[in-house]
């Protein structure tokens, strides 16, 4: 039997495309001996991207307001806050500009607020236009804090900042995540922001089945295509960059699958690597979204359901 002619662009280090034709038998090649072939790609992302500044981040004003030691802010891809003159650093968040589909800032990917950056989220919310927030952790994980509730518990506004005040309108929990309606308000000017906090994501890892993560992204998107004159949606999880950089990959890929002939995995990550660094951060989600376009191509989901 003719073997398919696999176009793997071992050229171009920067893309492995990949013919939706040809995908199953990529993917099982890549799968073979423990997924040894999927490792050596995934080992091949490892340094992208790290040569990068990030002196913002490393400024001796801004170092509380990095979550963690090792995830910090390219300069590049920087979100900067509106700086107020006497601060130093008052222009930091650590969060970076993430391209998509539609726009080279078509989202936002950050960690999840602390409790002395709450304030600072919702600026930046406010001064990004941002209509929806995804929310990809939990307030607390296997008894650790991966963010702050940066959100009211109840319908009682709350200021959020000196100019800032933030109301929840509504609440609603369904089996794998919670939506919620805010308004956020600047003097005589209020916006929505719809909240979409998908609860059943474990740290590190993918969830049990991709079934609730693809309702979940199909529904981000269907709201996001409602709000296109809008500005970035933002994204967060524990660290900003694991289960942020695999949502987007899982926005990007079921929008390939419908219009494209081919998907570039290898790419696309390569591409969110040289923005923000460890995006999609471990080869289980690497694989993870390799999972999703072989599920895809067997017919696995039926969207018409829902
Ligand atoms: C493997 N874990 C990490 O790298 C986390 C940062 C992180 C990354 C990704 C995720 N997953 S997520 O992006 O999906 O939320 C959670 C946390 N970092 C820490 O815990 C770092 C230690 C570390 C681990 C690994 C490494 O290579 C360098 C330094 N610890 C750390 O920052 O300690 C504080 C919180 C007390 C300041």
């Amino acid at each position: 039997q003719d073997r398919p002619k696999i176009e793997l662009n071992s050229v171009d280090r920067k893309s492995k495309v990949i013919q939706l034709v040809d995908f199953k038998q990529v993917y099982d090649e890549l799968r073979q001996d423990s997924s040894y072939k999927f490792a050596g790609e995934f080992f091949e992302l490892k340094e992208v991207g790290k040569d990068q500044t990030t002196e913002a981040s490393l400024l001796s004003a801004n170092r509380g307001k990095n979550r963690y030691t090792n995830i910090l802010a390219y300069d590049k891809t920087r979100v900067k806050l509106g700086a107020t003159d006497d601060d130093p650093g008052s222009d930091y968040i650590n969060a970076n500009f993430i391209a998509g589909n539609n726009s080279k800032r078509e989202f936002i990917a950050t960690q999840g607020p602390l409790p002395g950056t709450k304030e600072d989220f919702w600026r930046m919310c406010w001064e990004q236009n941002t209509p929806i927030i995804v929310a990809l952790c939990q307030v607390v994980e296997r008894g650790r804090i991966k963010c702050d509730h940066y959100w009211p518990y109840d319908s009682d506004p709350e200021w959020v900042g000196s100019d800032l005040q933030l109301v929840m309108e509504r609440e609603s929990t369904l089996p794998n995540w919670t939506e919620r309606d805010f308004i956020l308000t600047k003097g005589e000017t209020s916006r929505r922001i719809k909240q979409y906090h998908f609860t059943v994501w474990p740290d590190n890892g993918v969830p049990s089945s991709l079934e609730p993560l693809v309702k979940f992204v199909r529904q981000v998107r269907f709201e996001m295509n409602r709000f296109l004159d809008r500005g970035p949606t933002i994204i967060h999880c524990s660290a900003g960059v694991g289960r942020t950089g695999t949502f987007v990959g899982f926005d990007r890929l079921l929008q390939d699958y419908e219009n494209k002939s081919y998907v570039d995995i290898f790419g696309m990550v390569y591409e969110m690597r040289m923005s923000r660094c460890l995006m999609v951060q471990t080869e289980a989600q690497y694989i993870c979204l390799h999972e999703l376009v072989y599920d895809l191509q067997m017919g696995k989901y039926n969207f018409d359901r829902d």
